[in-house]
């Protein structure tokens, strides 16, 4: 009926390295949303933004989440776009949502550069900051937890969001 724990946070925030975390923690199975958007277009995210554009991604994106908030009992991250949709946000008012919370610096050092984020092309830092400007308050509508990921290692806060989880 519902996923034991839903991931949601900026690019870097560590979304599928902590829900890999409490997965193998929970003795659960994790999906990320990504992953899920991936296997059904059969290329990764960044030819889909090349070929399609970001529209035709959100709308896979959107699907993807609607068949993941069924997946009882998995741990799932989700894109850190995903809360973009207000359909999105409203489906996770009924989910047990932490909010990964990390600092614009803390957030460019994990992605670095590379095609892997699409949105972040150009000039990571600004995009970046931008980016989490705007969504910082729909992470925090959503969230149940905040859970502030700076300095902290994936192992250390996966063992504070399983506390919480009780
Ligand atoms: N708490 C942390 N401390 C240091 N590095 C971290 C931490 N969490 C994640 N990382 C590193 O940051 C990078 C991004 O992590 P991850 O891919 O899990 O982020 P994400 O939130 O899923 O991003 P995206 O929205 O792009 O999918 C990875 O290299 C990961 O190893
Ligand atoms: O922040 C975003 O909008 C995105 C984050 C990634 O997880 C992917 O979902 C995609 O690259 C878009
Ligand atoms: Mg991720």
């Amino acid at each position: 009926m519902s996923p034991v724990v839903v991931l949601v946070g900026p690019p870097g925030s560590g979304k599928s390295t902590i829900a890999a975390l409490l997965a193998s923690r929970l003795g659960k199975t994790h999906r990320d949303t990504d992953t899920d958007v991936e296997n059904e277009a059969g290329k990764p995210i960044s030819d889909i933004f090349v070929d399609s554009g970001e529209a035709a991604f959100r709308s896979l994106e959107r699907a993807a989440i609607v068949a993941a908030l069924q997946d009882e009992g998995a741990v799932l991250s989700l894109g850190g776009g995903a809360i973009l949709d207000a359909d999105t946000r409203a489906d996770l008012a009924g989910h047990n949502v932490v909010f990964l919370d990390v600092s614009l610096s803390e957030a460019a050092k994990r992605v670095g550069l590379g095609v892997a984020r699409p949105l972040l092309l150009g000039n990571v830092r600004t995009q970046l900051r931008n980016l989490m400007e705007a969504r910082r308050p729909l992470y925090a509508e959503v969230a149940k937890l905040t859970v502030d990921t700076d300095g902290r290692a994936p192992e250390d806060l996966a063992a504070e969001i399983v506390e919480h989880l009780g």
